[in-house]
């Protein structure tokens, strides 16, 4: 067994063995706060899939720093205090291992120490985690008893969002409890190393406490970002056996974790897990012929990588918790039915087949007179961005339609929904009513060149499509309407 780094850095040098190949190091580039990960506010009960911040999650915060203080205290214990708990076998109750447990195997190592020790069922194994500090087993054991109920209320809220009985998670798929306290001293060089290299977390649920030194950086569309550390709050991960059960509506991510050149940081992941045997596999409540198990059973004993059925990639999502009011949702479809209902003479002044104007009213399909057999829809198109510009254009009956007003308005929610889009390149944004159903475009500007981003094409893995400006690749989307070419995406696409 290795040293532990803790126990041989000096805090100059940084060997080899620690310095990760160029594509994969951090760098030096300042990443980005993550601006907006969802903070679910458990007195409030909202969130979202990956990444969530949980404020007022009711583990006192004099527990949160006095556990931080038993894990400090626990590192700085002399060397040969730790030495008993040395092992990289985590079938142990309690491993003390640097790195990770294949260090033998691994080309690089990882900048940090761990301490990992399971937490259930507590009387069974408190009496293994470290007898010093005096307080460890008594102050950690009352934080892991918190912390697993601050899961339960998130998995609790898991399933109502995902439709699934009330404690569907609270036996065998949650009994796993392990608590990984990790340590990075500091390091000569952030920007050559990582203190955890990527990774997605396996299990369900990961509670981490980052304490007060950010380090945690989250995968978004092929750039790092980091989350800022917050003392009083947790970081809660999906685990790819989440991501499993429910059938891919929630979806792990892929994190490190960066080290700091002045500071330790020191962190704590309770990772909530299927007990060993246990069959982990897309939740049979939410798995029907229109939403077919994508994800095969697996054993969690046994589970290293997901085993995916076909394709990974999300096509469509269902939002739920996203913040637009129920009220206001109905307000919208009202709306809506009242405009459809209007005579049909007050309507068909606003009828076009020309969507290049901001409005259009139209039925089957703007190429009605080409095509030869028609939808059965009439569909009301109109843009939506920017708001204080498209609103003019927009019909004058019902008069609520064009209101701006929170709360009783039709449209408001989309500015309220999409308001992130703003600063983005997104910028045309269209919305479509039909009687039942209400679908919003969000579109490129005529202009922007539409192509695979940058940030994740490389020498493995390149462009397989050419760039296209949006006003051309509209273009050619309508000739494969019309069929007179088969696929769009064909026609973009780069032969070798
Ligand atoms: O220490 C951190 O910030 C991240 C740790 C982590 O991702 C893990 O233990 O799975
Ligand atoms: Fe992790």
């Amino acid at each position: 067994m290795e040293k532990l780094v803790s126990s041989w850095s000096d805090g100059k040098i940084l060997p080899e063995s620690y310095i990760f190949p160029p594509g994969k190091r951090p760098g030096k580039q300042v990443v980005l706060l993550y601006e907006s990960v969802p903070v679910i506010d458990l007195g409030k009960a909202e969130g979202d899939d990956h990444e969530n911040i949980v404020i007022n999650h009711g583990v006192p915060t004099s527990l949160m720093d006095d556990t931080r203080r038993m894990f400090k205290e626990f590192f700085v214990l002399p060397a040969e205090e730790k030495t008993r708990f040395l092992s990289s076998d985590l079938c142990q109750k309690c491993a003390l291992y640097t790195s990770n447990v294949d260090y033998e195997k691994e080309e690089i190592h990882n900048w940090r120490d761990s301490l990992r020790h399971s937490c259930s069922a507590l009387e069974e194994c408190v009496d293994y985690w470290p007898q010093k500090p005096l307080r460890y087993g008594e102050v950690v054991g009352q934080y892991t008893v918190k912390v697993r109920e601050l899961g339960s209320r998130i998995l609790e809220l898991i399933c109502e969002g995902l439709g699934l009985e009330r404690g569907f998670f609270a036996k065998e798929l949650s009994q796993g409890q392990v608590l990984a306290v990790h340590h990075y001293p500091p390091c000569p060089d952030p920007s050559l190393t990582l203190g955890t290299r990527k990774h997605y977390d396996p299990g369900v649920i990961t509670i981490l406490l980052q304490g007060d030194v950010s380090g945690l950086q989250v995968l978004r569309n092929g750039e790092w970002i980091g989350i800022e550390a917050i003392p009083d709050a947790f970081v809660v991960n999906v685990g790819q056996q989440l991501q499993i059960v429910s059938n891919g509506r929630l979806r792990s991510s892929e994190h490190r974790a960066v080290t700091n050149k002045n500071k330790a940081r020191i962190t704590g992941a309770f990772f909530i897990e299927p007990m060993k045997d246990c069959i982990v596999e897309p939740a049979k409540a939410i798995v029907n012929a229109r939403s077919p198990a994508i994800y095969k059973f697996t054993v969690a004993g046994c589970h290293a990588r997901i085993s995916n059925f076909g394709s990974p990639s999300i096509h469509h999502l269902q939002v739920v918790n996203h913040g637009v009011s129920t009220r206001l949702m109905y307000d919208t479809q009202t709306v809506f039915k009242e405009f459809v209902e209007l005579p049909a003479k007050e309507k068909s002044r606003l009828l076009s087949s020309d969507f290049s104007r901001k409005f259009a009213l139209f039925t089957s399909n703007v190429d009605y007179d080409e095509e030869e057999i028609h939808n059965w829809r009439d569909s009301l198109r109109h843009i939506c961005f920017p708001l204080e510009e498209s609103i003019q254009f927009w019909p004058q009956q019902p008069t609520r339609y064009r209101t701006q007003e929170p709360c009783d308005t039709g449209i408001y929610c989309f500015k309220e929904m999409f308001r992130g889009f703003k600063s983005s390149r997104m910028e045309w944004i269209g919305i479509e009513a039909i009687p039942d159903a209400l679908v919003r475009f969000i579109m490129p500007a005529d202009g922007c060149i539409v192509e695979p981003a940058k940030a994740i094409v490389n020498a493995q893995s390149p462009a397989i499509y050419e760039g296209v400006t949006y006003m051309d690749f509209v273009k050619t989307f309508r000739a494969a309407y019309v069929g007179e070419i088969d696929d769009v995406s064909e026609s973009y696409t780069i032969r070798a």
